[in-house]
């Protein structure tokens, strides 16, 4: 029962079931006193009865307790016949939980129950742990307190030596923190809510230190041990374009991020580095600009982007910047034609094309390079790592990896997912940018907004109107794109205006030629499922409108505000929604319409909906704590990083008698047997 529910096998994973709070047993509160602001209560009562009421979905078990003072109401929505066998009416019971009011009533939903008679003859601790349990346990009898009693009986039998220490004596004093073994009692059975907390921020940090230790040491030893090539000057090619080409100044981030990949690319080392720039930062440039430092240097590179719109216009802006320049760059997509595709391989196998922009398509078997130098991977979440690792295998010195996201993560996630790579921040947008003024409008003010749009089209702008396209296959939401099209034309007839349709059923090339049309001004608005999402750059367009912002996640919908703002011209982002809208969804618009910083909507997109559903750390395993959360323990993740750094820089192997522990621990942790081994 225990295996199935919650997934305990061993006497350990019963000792890593934590409790989820404390109570103090000496505590009970009168059930008249039960106020609102009264979030967990302990009572202790007779059961008076037990009824089922209700039918199909809103059926539900409702049971009375009385104590001197009134009658309080227990109900159950789950396990119901279970709890209701389990349930002995005249008998008193202790009852915790969390209240909530309904008609002025309290009321409590899956209390935790306990025959007040077996809590007396237990003679328990008064800080009395609560464990996360389930209605079929607690209805064999191991609810959330019973559970304590399996541990109580267990502790006692644990030596010290079975639960050995494995961080350094040394650090240990210095942040005052108690052993591996008092941490485990404590966080169990503790004398006092002091050494609770001890408990958890020991083993809280234990956790955040060893993942930290994990992810320095992989970059410690490829820092070590691996090698890359050299690009050790800044050419004619690179000169000439910095001083002839660039048609604008670099901002203060991008000089920064360059500088880094210049050390990076010229110590003999592989670089493995990821830029996290805002939406609009300008990463492209920084990208071209290192590519040309590898022509420079006699090496070949590539630009690999998530889709073949991107791939393209990356190509498009990139070549024509080249123009006067003697290197070749080609495009590599699924698309490109056998004949193409015969001439970009040949030349990239013999050395005459020096770039290559693409898709995946890029680091197919087929694609052989004489020389790659480096790899750039415009990643926004769609390559995985194992594409990533894919790239590295194609020379015999690994090329020098820069992976480029416009998706800003907030620090505590980036540190820990990304915390092996070496890692820069774009947080500057180039000058002159207006903030983009966000607003919430429902479906009666549509014409409002339609009218807004033909006054931007009179001044000479663009607009995109964007539906969600969850699932290109989805049926349902490609008739909202059609019939939401049509109602746009009827909105802007031609010949006056003209409008784009791009959306992910279309064959590649029309949607490249829709999606030309607009870029290059000759319609007004382009209608588009989220396939614009990423990249596209027309600095033109100023107003965004998405259509059911509802059904948005965060990070997208500011992706997608990122398309307009990219130019000098005041822009606008209009998030349309129907008349009735969802706590969460008005929650995420509140934060749209209040800030246009990338990295602070991620921090709150992590508060909104925790690390594992933020995009690009679903494969990551570094994120599954026990104990530790990366929103509430920052300054924990902080200080865990700051000693793993200094203990590695002043002991790399671990040799000393002081780590040692440790060391043993990460091995037999990872499976491995020698240090070299861990990657
Ligand atoms: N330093 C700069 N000064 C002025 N304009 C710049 C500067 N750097 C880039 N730009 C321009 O800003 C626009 C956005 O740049 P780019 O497309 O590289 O952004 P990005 O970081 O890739 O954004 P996204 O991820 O949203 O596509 C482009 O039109 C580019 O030419």
């Amino acid at each position: 029962m225990l295996r199935k529910e919650l997934n305990i096998f061993t006497f350990r994973d019963l000792l890593e079931h934590f409790p989820l709070r404390h109570i103090d047993k000496t505590q009970v509160n009168l059930i008249n006193e039960i106020n609102p602001e009264t979030e967990f209560i302990q009572v202790a009562g007779t059961l008076v009865d037990s009824t089922i009421i209700g039918e199909k979905r809103g059926k539900r078990l409702v049971a009375r307790i009385r104590d001197k003072s009134g009658i309080l109401e227990l109900t159950w929505f789950q396990g119901i016949t279970w709890v209701q066998k389990s349930l002995l009416p005249g008998k008193d019971y202790l009852i915790y939980g969390r209240c909530g009011f309904f008609n002025g009533r309290p009321q409590m939903t899956h209390p935790e129950m306990e025959l007040l008679a077996s809590v007396k003859s237990a003679g328990k601790n008064f800080l009395e742990p609560i464990y996360p349990s389930t209605e079929k346990l607690k209805a064999r009898s191991l609810n959330g307190r019973q559970l304590g009693t399996l541990t109580s009986v267990l502790l006692p039998q644990v030596a010290e030596r079975d639960i050995p220490e494995n961080l350094p004596a040394p650090l240990l004093q210095q942040l005052k923190m108690p052993s591996r073994y008092r941490a485990y009692c404590d966080i169990h059975f503790p004398k006092s809510p002091q050494d609770y907390q001890a408990a958890v921020r020991r083993l809280k940090f234990e956790e955040l230190f060893i993942a930290q230790i994990r992810l320095a040491l992989i970059k410690l030893q490829r820092h070590r041990y691996s090698r890359g090539v050299v690009f050790e000057k800044v050419g004619d090619i690179f000169t000439h374009f910095y001083n002839h080409v660039l048609p604008f100044q670099l901002t203060g981030a991008q000089k920064r991020v360059l500088k880094e990949i210049r050390q990076d690319t010229a110590r003999g080392k592989q670089m493995n580095r990821l830029v996290q720039g805002d939406v609009g930062s300008g990463k492209t440039i920084v990208a071209l600009l290192t590519m040309l430092l590898a022509a420079d240097n006699g090496y070949q590179s590539c630009l690999m982007a998530p889709t073949e719109i991107l791939s393209q216009q990356h190509y498009q802006g990139l070549t024509a910047l080249l123009k006067d320049l003697p290197v070749t760059m080609r495009l590599l997509t699924g698309s490109t034609k056998a004949a193409e595709r015969r001439k970009v391989l040949a030349g990239l196998a013999d050395g005459s094309i020096q770039m290559v922009v693409g898709t995946h398509a890029v680091i197919e078997e087929s694609v052989q390079f004489q020389n790659l130098g480096l790899a750039i991977v415009d990643e926004q979440h769609r390559f995985g790592v194992a594409q990533r690792a894919k790239l590295w295998q194609k020379a015999t010195i690994p090329p020098h990896v820069l992976v480029m996201t416009a998706t800003p993560i907030p620090r505590t996630l980036a540190m820990t997912a990304y915390g092996d790579l070496d890692y820069s921040v774009m947080d500057e947008l180039p000058p002159g940018r207006q903030p983009i003024t966000t607003v919430h409008r429902n479906e009666m003010q549509r014409a409002g907004v339609m009218d807004f749009i033909r006054t931007e089209i009179a001044k000479g702008r663009q607009a995109y109107i964007i539906y969600p396209l969850i699932e290109e296959s989805e049926k349902l939401s490609y008739e909202d794109l059609m019939q939401g099209y049509e109602q746009v034309k009827s909105f802007f007839p031609e010949p006056k205006y003209y409008i784009s349709m791009v959306h992910g059923r279309q064959p590649p090339e029309q949607k490249e030629a829709n999606m030309q049309r607009f870029v290059t001004g000759d319609t007004h608005i382009m209608v588009s499922t989220t396939v614009i999402e990423v990249g596209v750059n027309v600095p033109n367009a100023s107003v965004m409108v998405i259509e059911s912002t509802e059904k948005f996640g965060l990070s997208q919908l500011h992706q997608l505000r990122g398309r307009v703002g990219r130019g000098s011209e005041k822009s606008f982002c209009i998030l349309l929604t129907g008349e009735r809208v969802s706590k969460d969804a008005r929650e995420r618009i509140k934060i749209m319409c209040a800030t246009n910083d990338g990295f602070k909507i991620a921090e709150k997109d992590l508060e909104l909906r925790g690390p594992g559903d933020i995009e690009g750390t679903r494969q990551s395993g570094m994120l599954n704590f026990k104990l530790a959360s990366l929103i509430n323990d920052k300054a924990i993740l902080e200080s865990a990083k700051k000693y793993a750094q200094l203990l590695l820089e002043q002991d790399p192997d671990m040799t000393s008698a002081d780590n040692l522990p440790l060391k043993s621990h990460l091995l037999a942790k990872e499976g491995k047997t020698s240090w070299s081994k861990i990657s």
